[in-house]
Order: structure tokens, then C-alpha cells, then sequence
């Protein structure tokens, strides 16, 4: 498969889960290109077969509006029966950003395989999650 590991990090937490999980996707044999949020958009979607989102969690339970939340809204919308991988890294609460994203994800119809959360930057049971989840992309 080749898959597009899709993220948004501000102090890199979340960006070491990209690159566990580009590792664990290569790994297992497929293709894949780690893109930063910005440079994502829907003309890229029909290169990938699967794709893995990444946004801590951001203002109140939120993702990063100025950069991921607007790129997110422009391609959600086209990712019907996508398989996707959703991820991020969070601090302060207990992952109620990513309970609501991941349903988000799958009222508009996305294919969601997990969602793995990370207490700020990715200890060793972190990336073993990474590497469960990551083996659904099949
Ligand atoms: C502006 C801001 C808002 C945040 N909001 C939340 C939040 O609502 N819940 C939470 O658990 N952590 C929150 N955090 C903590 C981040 O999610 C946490 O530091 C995370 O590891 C950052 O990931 P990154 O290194 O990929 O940017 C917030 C951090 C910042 C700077």
C-alpha cells in the first residue's frame, strides 16, 4: 500500500509519532510519504491507499485550527470508506479530543482502523501501540 502519514506538531511530540509510524508502515512493507499539514491537500488524496492523521490535542479537546483543522475539513469530506489511522499526542487531559474526532471520523464515513493517543512525547508502550495499530493497514 502507500500510505500518507498526514501531521500537524508544535513541539514535536506528535511528530515523533509520525516518524514511529512511518517506520512501523515501512516495516510492514508499504510505501510511505510523511507530509506536514500544510502541504496536504485533496488533489493528493488518489496517490494513497490509507492514510494516518495526526494533530495533538489543541485549545479546549480541539485540533490545531489554523493549519491541520482547515486541511482536515477540505479532505474529510472525500475520504468515504478511506481506511485511516488517527494519532496525536495530549498533556493535560485524558484524549477527549481524539474520542471526538475519531467520531467524527467515522459519521463521515471513514474507514477507522484506531486511534492511538500518546501522554506527550511517545514512551515505549506508545510505540508498541503504533506498531499494533500500524499492522491494520493492510
Ligand atoms: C494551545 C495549547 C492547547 C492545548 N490543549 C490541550 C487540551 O485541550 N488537552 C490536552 O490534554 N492537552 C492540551 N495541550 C497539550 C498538548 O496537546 C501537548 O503538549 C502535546 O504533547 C503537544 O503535541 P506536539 O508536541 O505534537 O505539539 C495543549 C497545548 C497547547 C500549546
Amino acid at each position: 500500500m502507500k500510505i500518507a502519514v498526514v501531521y500537524w506538531s508544535g513541539t514535536g511530540n506528535t511528530e515523533a509519532m509520525a516518524s514511529l509510524f512511518a517506520k512501523a508502515f515501512q516495516g510492514n512493507g508499504n510505501d510511505v510519504e510523511v507530509i506536514q499539514c500544510s502541504d496536504f491537500d485533496l488533489t493528493r488524496i488518489p496517490d494513497f491507499d490509507g492514510f494516518a492523521f495526526g494533530c495533538p490535542a489543541m485549545g479546549n479537546e480541539e485540533l490545531e485550527d489554523s493549519e491541520f483543522a482547515p486541511m482536515y475539513d477540505e479532505v474529510e469530506p472525500l475520504l468515504e470508506g478511506e481506511k485511516v489511522i488517527l494519532f496525536g499526542s495530549y498533556d493535560w487531559n485524558d484524549g477527549e479530543w481524539m474520542e471526538i474526532w475519531g467520531k467524527r471520523a467515522e459519521d463521515a464515513g471513514l474507514n477507522v482502523l484506531e486511534t492511538v493517543i500518546a501522554k506527550d512525547y511517545p514512551d515505549a508502550s506508545a510505540e508498541a501501540e503504533i506498531a499494533r495499530a500500524a499492522a491494520l493497514m493492510a
